[in-house]
Formats: C-alpha cells, sequence, structure tokens
C-alpha cells in the first residue's frame, strides 16, 4: 500500500510538471495561457523589476540547491530517497506556477519584427528550443530526470540505478543541450517587452553560472577523467564551437552519482 502510495506521489508530481512545462511555452510565447510574460497591467517599474528577481531567484534556489549531492545525502535521511527526485520536480514546478502567476509585465518594447515571415520563423525557432529541451531529456533519461522511474522501480519491486552518463545524439553536439534548448526558446522572439528582456537575461546568466560552476563541478567529481576528455571534445553550449579533437567517446556504462 505505501509503495503503490508513493508512486502515486510521482505520477501526480510528473503530472504537475507536465502542465508546467506546456504553461511555460504558452507563458513565454504569450500564447493560449490565460496569464503570459507580457499579460496584465504594467505596475511602478522597481516594485515590478524586484518582485519578478525574486520569482526568478526563488527558482534558481529551489533548483540548484536541492540538485546538489550534499543536500540530498542531508535530505534523504528525511525523506523516502525513492521521493527525492519527484520531490525535487514538484517543488520546482510549484516554483514556476509561482512566477507565472506572479510575474509583472514590463511592457516596454525593445523590439519587434513587423514582418509576417520574420515573426512567424521566430516563433517556430522558439518553438524548435522547446522540441530540443523535450528531445534532449529523452537522450538521457527523461523518466528518471523526472523521477517516474524511481518511484516506478520501487513500485515492482526492482532495484533503481542512478543515471548513465550519455553522450549521444545532441550530447555529442553540446554538453547541455537542454540549457541551449531553453536559451533558444526565450530569446527567439518577434516581440521583446522590458520584462522579457529582463527574464531572458536573467535565466541566460543563471543558466550559464549553475552549468559551469555547480553542474559540471558534480559531473567532474563524480565521472573524473571521463567527464575531462568529454569537455575537451563537445562545447558547452554553443555547437561546432572551440577544441574538437575528435567524437565524443562511447561512455563508459558510467553512473552519475
Ligand atoms: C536538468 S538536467 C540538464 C542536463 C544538461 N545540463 C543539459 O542541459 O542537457 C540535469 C541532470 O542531468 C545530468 N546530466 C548532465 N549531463 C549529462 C550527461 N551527459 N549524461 C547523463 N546525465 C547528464 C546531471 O547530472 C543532472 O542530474
Amino acid at each position: 500500500m505505501k509503495k503503490l502510495i508513493v508512486f502515486l506521489y510521482g505520477v501526480l508530481a510528473y503530472v504537475i510538471f507536465l502542465f508546467t512545462f506546456l504553461y511555460a511555452i504558452g507563458f513565454v510565447g504569450n500564447f493560449v495561457v490565460p496569464k503570459s510574460i507580457d499579460s496584465g497591467t504594467e505596475g511602478p517599474f522597481a516594485r515590478s523589476l524586484l518582485i519578478n528577481e525574486l520569482l526568478l531567484g526563488l527558482f534558481a534556489i529551489q533548483h540548484s540547491v536541492m540538485a546538489r549531492p550534499a543536500f540530498k545525502r542531508w535530505w534523504t535521511r528525511l525523506i523516502d530517497p525513492v521521493l527525492e527526485r519527484s520531490t525535487y520536480v514538484l517543488l520546482a514546478s510549484l516554483a514556476l506556477l509561482l512566477l507565472y502567476w506572479q510575474w509583472q509585465p514590463l511592457p516596454a518594447l525593445i523590439w519587434k519584427v513587423d514582418t509576417k515571415l520574420g515573426a512567424t520563423l521566430l516563433t517556430a525557432i522558439s518553438l524548435s528550443g522547446w522540441l530540443i529541451v523535450l528531445l534532449s531529456s529523452f537522450m538521457i533519461n527523461h523518466f528518471d530526470l523526472f523521477g517516474l522511474k524511481q518511484v516506478y522501480n520501487n513500485l515492482i519491486n526492482r532495484s533503481d540505478q542512478a543515471m548513465r552518463f550519455k553522450t549521444n545524439l545532441f550530447y555529442n553536439i553540446v554538453r547541455h543541450p537542454i540549457m541551449l534548448g531553453f536559451l533558444i526558446a526565450f530569446w527567439a522572439t518577434p516581440v521583446m517587452t522590458l520584462g522579457h528582456l529582463v527574464f531572458s537575461l536573467t535565466t541566460t546568466t543563471y543558466i550559464v553560472v549553475a552549468v559551469k560552476f555547480l553542474e559540471e563541478r558534480d559531473l567532474l567529481k563524480s565521472l573524473g577523467t571521463d567527464y575531462e576528455v568529454y569537455k575537451q571534445q563537445v562545447p558547452m553550449l554553443i555547437p561546432f564551437t572551440g577544441r574538437r579533437t575528435s567524437k565524443a567517446a562511447p561512455p563508459k556504462a558510467k553512473l552519475i552519482g
């Protein structure tokens, strides 16, 4: 019975994540959803900017702190380790839902592409960014990243293994295709308002700092020279840049963590 409840908790966390992810596409692109990045009534500039930065900061802190191995070691002494990933996903989704709800529009225009062709092209590029995010998550392990694998294995009494290090497909072009997808989705827009610019600049800074100084540091610690070699062969975020001696070596069934 306990295992079933744990499984249902994981499924609920995943469903909330899926809704949050789909909502993000409409939020950033200003389509379909009731509250988007540019909708609502304009408030005082300083107050709006402060609220937006606090909302992004809350997400960044939750996302970064809860992903660190030291935090996970402490946290899984308090909660069932099977629930760790689902709880992380659930809290990240709640932080994003709060952001969508409380985001303050800053409508000043930075750029606007007036031609239909240009606007359609930029929207298509942005949507391709979201697709890159989704496809990349399947290239490492979508159901592991979002906690479903852990609760399912627990339900059927199968032992759970950590995620495997992958260098396939998009991971052979850049080391962080999920983050690259987000950057494309955030920046490719036919209408860039000040609010959207604040969102894109802050998230870009966060992504670069978190990837370089947190995620890659943990991966280096866990994978050692395999990750060192991968770093030399595959650029971080911009495809076809930097030193590239040869194709990334196939992973030697290395587990992360
Ligand atoms: C939200 S995912 C982002 C992955 C990567 N930064 C990206 O942008 O595609 C974060 C998780 O992916 C894992 N990860 C990063 N690179 C990986 C790789 N090449 N193979 C498998 N897992 C990876 C990290 O250990 C972390 O648990």
